[in-house]
């Protein structure tokens, strides 16, 4: 299938590590004759230094027009001190609320190779495959009023608001229980139902879409007990489910369970499986130009964004062999590391899953 894809790189290792899974999506371009073809955008800082916004028009227009987009990371000091409307955040935010990407999808997958790698015993963290579905066009994250105002005492107060209607929670909810029935067919969905009235609303609307999905077992967990739970036996979990921020948190958590967060992709989808393809992980300023970035989550974003939007299971399980074969061959960036075995860079690594792609 003929597609246009939008790259955005972003800021710091943004760059860094797109351009080595643009070089991967050439070659499977190539190789499986998909007929793709893309173009490079602004946004975040890097639009902000040259259109004094960080998602400007021509951006979210091509966003808009574009089959997919494949996404850096956005943000870093170099724009710490501008107004918050302006972060470089607000852009990577902008982009997923107006093309209504809610449905955030951060697979947490151990390769065998990378046990050692992992915070956690190997014993604790072999075979993990979990999937978070985290909500991304709502929540705190969009909740209004927000701001920081300043009080008749002249004290300031910052103020968010947590807020999620029925029809945000229950969209969510289909599309991770519809991910359960691929899998092994048991969703968590994490909650702070014991405090928050938003989530005894979210876990009261779960129950009433799982019984949409009688073949799939739903279980609740409030989201302290389940950042316990990921480090002490996370295997435990197939599917969780859970709103913006705590699936932030959660999918960091969960990112070391595998390594690095440097291998952690993310797809994040509309209603209609059109979507943007990013790692997990942000810009890592403190790393950028030094070849250190991992560019194995941003690879694996290609093979989400083939398996979930262009339909192309097959390159998208290319992708994630290659990166599996490289991994056998022993290259590892700083960030995932064996002691006495040198590190590569990111380009070696880039180099090393283009060329098993093509053997
Ligand atoms: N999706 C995004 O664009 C995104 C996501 C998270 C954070 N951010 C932004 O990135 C900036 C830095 O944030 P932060 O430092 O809290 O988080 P971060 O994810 O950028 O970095 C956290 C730590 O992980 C390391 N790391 C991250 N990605 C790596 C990779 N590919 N290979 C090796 N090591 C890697 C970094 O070196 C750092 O030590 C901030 O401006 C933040 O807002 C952007
Ligand atoms: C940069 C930031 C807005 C973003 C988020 O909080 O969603 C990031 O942390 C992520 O996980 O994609
Ligand atoms: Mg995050």
């Amino acid at each position: 299938m003929a597609a246009h894809i939008l790259v955005l790189p972003g800021d710091y290792i943004g760059p860094e590590i797109m351009t080595e899974a643009v070089r991967v999506l050439e070659v499977v371009n190539r190789r499986f004759n998909l007929e793709l073809t893309w173009e490079e955008g602004l946004l975040g800082g890097a639009a902000l230094d040259v259109h004094g916004v960080p998602l400007p028009t021509q951006t979210m227009e091509r966003a808009r027009a574009a089959d997919a987009i494949l996404l850096g990371a956005v943000g870093g000091p170099k724009w710490d001190a501008v107004e918050r409307h302006l972060r470089p955040e607000r852009g990577l935010l902008g982009l997923r609320s107006e093309l209504g990407l809610f449905g955030n999808l951060r697979p947490a997958i151990l390769y065998p190779q990378l046990a050692e790698a992992s915070s956690l015993k190997p014993e604790v963290v072999a075979g993990l495959d979990i999937l978070i579905v985290r909500e991304l066009t709502g929540g705190i994250y969009f909740g209004e009023p927000r701001g920081i105002r300043v009080l008749e005492n002249g004290e300031r107060e910052g103020f968010n608001t947590y807020v999620y209607n029925e029809s945000e929670i229950r969209r969510i909810g289909h599309l991770a229980f519809s991910l359960a029935r691929q899998r092994d067919h048991r969703v968590c969905s994490v909650d702070k139902s014991n405090v928050l009235e938003v989530t005894v609303l979210w876990r009261e609307v779960m129950e009433e879409v799982a019984r949409d999905y009688p073949d799939v077992t739903l279980s609740h967990m409030y989201v302290d007990n389940a950042a316990m739970q990921l480090v002490r036996a996370p295997k435990q979990f197939d599917v969780m489910v859970t709103g913006n921020m705590f699936g932030d948190i959660l999918s960091d958590a969960a990112a070391m369970l595998t390594g690095s967060i440097g291998m952690l992709p993310s797809a994040s989808l509309d209603r209609n499986g059109r979507g943007m393809y990013e790692p997990c992980h942000g810009s890592a300023p403190d790393i950028a130009g030094e070849g250190k970035a991992n560019p194995l989550a941003t690879i694996l974003s290609v093979a989400m964004m083939l398996r979930y939007t262009l339909a192309n299971p097959e390159a998208a399980a290319a992708i994630e062999q290659a990166v599996s074969t490289v991994l056998d061959q022993g290259l590892r960036t700083p960030d995932i590391q064996r002691a006495g075995v040198e590190a590569v860079s990111t380009s070696a690594m880039g180099d090393a899953v283009v060329a098993a792609l093509r053997t």
